[in-house]
């Protein structure tokens, strides 16, 4: 053998170990993600089995009943209505609450907007002494502390910007039991950093005065969570030191994996747990096919929120860069939009001022990156639009999950189109398990029949409930039809193969160019759309596989042959193409997405009165006034006393703004609903944002000029 022929048979057989370290490693991640599977779904066997016939949810997985009758029961109905202006209990928000005041440790599964804070503020005014709450942001925290404040419970932080005066006060309170302190915040790192803190929170409990330990975004514990937090992962301490005060951890998504890793790290193995769904009734979840021109992308995310969100509501959209971010906010603000950009480039006095101008419904639109993330607070956001694809299903549920945290009809819509995938695999790829993530996602986008529900349940391990028609897909199945795509599938295979063959790459976009100008190899007509998702849908089966290069600039994504193309070209995998005839007609499915928005000109003056009363009480938020859901609740009962008031909305808020209350009912009672989408209609349909406003301010007649106006 010639030196030469040697080299090269080297260089052939290294770029072979190459591919198959490749392939070992992504069937060793697969072998995971199957063994994480398999124990999920053991135990949610097991909980089948111990309930009867199948599991529960939304009722405790406890086996005690702790609904009651207890001996606080009464003084608790007090706080929640009087104290709290709540009317009723959401599912499990009494059992916890119970639990907790029995002196139990309890971790608390919610969906997000569920109700989980009241589940630990209640008991801490009804029970003796200081409540500590962990929680792990600043901008949370003081978002908690302004709205007890609002209700005239003595909350404090103890942080970074607390000031000399508060932190003496507080650790008085601690230390001798003095003042009025009932809960009081801190973030994960007092507890991990301050001796003294710790100390003055040991004489607190020696001498009686813990009531309960609070650990919310409970998930930040464990690394499989989606925000890990590395301080939280200290907060074991809490119960090892005070073994007696009952914990509560809530979080509002964790995979049977991250509720035991909770378990074990906080030492809470003999907590109640309560499991409630993961569903979000209200939502309305779509998948818009997005254009590959920018321009018509934004025009339709446009479009949507002026069609269907003409009053200034609130809405995030999620951008998948910081520039685009910057792009799109840009554009939409020309379109006649109040929206603003916020990324993690900016700093952190620009972006507070953002978030707070968005909170007091100053700004209709953020426009975010994914570090607009935890902090939200927002109860009355109506609607998330993804411009681009998230990085995994968690992800998806977490960001499209904060519409509708009021429990009202909120959207969430997705733009997807298979180009945006090699930009995303081209970030994940390194992570654990980034690309199985990633492709679990797409699988949800690509897909035209399946429930969008049916994704959520499957990934936290719950029985499948039905959506009720709230997804597109549930709303639209009849207009697909499956294909047969293993022919065309076949096609693919040889042509990278002959490509491969020659040491030529392509990504996925050269791709679909060369199968484009090759329609009648390809044996069906297909657009050029359908090619794109044959390509992806191929990567999903594993017939193709993403390979990554790097540059000095980026990391570049490549098609490949992938481990299951044998068995393709062989005949023996048959590959099957959802195609829509959806797609068609962009806008088609908005019909059915668009809910129309009716209000009453009482709700409009009600709306008006709490963003006056938010001015004038500087600093509180509009809903922690009065909730969307208290004003439906006022406009459709229409009280006429305060005592008629009071049990709507409770003692508190009827003493702080009755008056003004009933002032508006009596003006506005016997005003007529309007449907102020129709309204809209009825005007010529290229009139701008600002005049339809006006159109629509002028009919109401009783609207004043608002001051949340950008
Ligand atoms: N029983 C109830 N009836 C009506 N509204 C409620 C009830 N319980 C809570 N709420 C309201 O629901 C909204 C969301 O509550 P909360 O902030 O506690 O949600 P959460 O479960 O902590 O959600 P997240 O996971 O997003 O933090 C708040 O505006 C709160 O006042
Ligand atoms: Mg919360």
């Amino acid at each position: 053998m010639e030196t030469e022929e040697i080299v090269e048979e080297l260089e052939n057989v290294e770029v072979e170990i190459q591919n198959v370290q490749e392939q070992i490693k992504q069937l060793l991640d697969r072998q995971e993600k199957l063994y994480e599977r398999q124990v999920e779904l053991n135990s949610l066997l097991e909980a089948c089995k111990a309930s009867g016939s199948s599991m529960e949810f939304g009722a405790p997985v406890a086996v005690e009943n702790w609904s009651g009758p207890f001996e606080w029961d009464s003084q608790a109905d007090d706080v929640r209505l009087n104290v709290f202006g709540i009317s009723k209990y959401r599912a499990n928000q009494r059992e916890i609450i119970n639990v907790i005041m029995s002196g139990r440790d309890v971790l608390v599964i919610m969906a997000a907007g569920g109700g989980k804070s009241l589940c630990y503020q209640l008991p801490a005014i009804l029970r003796d002494g200081v409540a500590l709450v962990v929680s792990p942001l600043l901008s949370l925290i003081q978002d908690q502390v302004m709205c007890m404040a609002a209700l005239g419970i003595s909350a404090y932080m103890l942080t970074s910007t607390t000031s000399k005066e508060n932190e003496k006060f507080i650790y008085k309170s601690l230390e001798k039991g003095e003042g009025e302190l009932k809960i009081l915040y801190v973030t994960p790192e007092k507890i991990s950093k301050s001796k003294r803190f710790m100390s003055k929170l040991e004489k607190c409990h020696h001498a009686g005065h813990l009531s309960l330990i609070s650990i919310d975004e409970a998930h930040c514990c464990s690394q499989w969570g989606h925000d890990f937090r590395p301080d939280y992962k200290n907060l074991g301490i809490l119960k090892t030191q005070f073994p007696d005060v009952p914990l509560v951890a809530l979080t509002a998504t964790a995979t049977q994996k991250v509720q035991n890793d909770l378990m074990e790290m906080l030492h809470i193995p003999k907590c109640i747990k309560f499991v409630s769904t993961i569903n979000r009734p209200n939502l309305f979840y779509t998948v818009r096919e997005k254009s590959p021109v920018g321009k018509v992308v934004i025009d339709e995310v446009a479009e949507f929120i002026q069609e269907s969100y003409p009053n200034n509501e609130s809405g995030i959209v999620y951008c998948f860069s910081r520039k685009e971010c910057e792009q799109v906010a840009h554009e939409l603000l020309e379109r006649g939009i109040s929206a603003d950009f916020y990324h993690a480039d900016m700093d952190v006095n620009a972006r507070e001022k953002v978030h707070m101008r968005w909170s007091k419904n100053k700004l209709q639109v953020i426009v975010g990156t994914v570090a607009f993330g935890m902090g939200i607070n927002k109860p009355d956001v109506r609607f998330v639009i993804h411009h681009s694809l998230s990085k995994s299903v968690e992800t998806y549920y977490q960001e499209s999950g904060r519409a509708g945290r009021d429990g009202l009809p909120s959207e969430c819509l997705l733009f997807f189109r298979p180009a945006d995938v090699p930009r995303q695999s081209s970030m994940v790829f390194y992570e654990y398990s980034g690309l199985q993530n990633l492709y679990d996602i797409v699988r949800y986008c690509q897909s035209r029949k399946q429930c969008r529900r049916s994704t959520y349940f499957r990934h936290f391990t719950e029985p499948l409930q039905d959506c009720n028609g709230m997804c597109d897909n549930c709303a639209f199945s009849s207009e697909v039809k499956e294909v047969d795509a293993s022919h065309p599938a076949k096609f693919v295979v040889s042509l990278l193969q002959d490509m491969q063959g020659n040491d030529k790459r392509s990504t996925m976009l050269q791709l679909v160019d060369k199968l484009k100008n090759k329609r009648k190899e390809l044996g069906v007509d297909l657009k050029r759309e359908e090619i794109e998702q044959l390509v992806l849908q191929l990567i999903l089966d594993r017939v193709l596989t993403e390979e990554f290069q790097h540059t000095p600039y980026s990391t570049n994504a490549y098609v490949t042959i992938g481990p299951l193309a044998k068995q393709v070209l062989q005949g023996r995998k048959i590959i099957k193409l959802e195609i829509s005839s959806r797609h068609k007609n962009v806008t088609g499915n908005k019909k059915s997405t668009k809910r129309s928005v009716t209000s009453s000109v009482l709700e409009f003056k009600l709306d008006e009165l709490r963003k006056e009363l938010a001015l004038v009480h500087r600093g509180i938020f509009p809903h922690s006034i009065l909730s969307s859901e208290l004003i439906r609740m006022i406009s459709a009962q229409k009280p006429n006393s305060m005592e008629e008031l009071e049990k709507i909305i409770g003692k508190l808020k009827t003493e702080k703004y009755g008056s003004r209350i009933l002032e508006e009912i009596s003006k506005y009672a016997d005003t007529e609903p309007l449907d102020i989408n129709a309204m809209l209609k009825d005007g010529p349909g290229n009139e701008s944002r600002a005049t339809k406003r006006l159109k629509t301010q002028k009919a109401l007649l009783v609207i004043d000029s608002s001051d949340d106006e950008v």
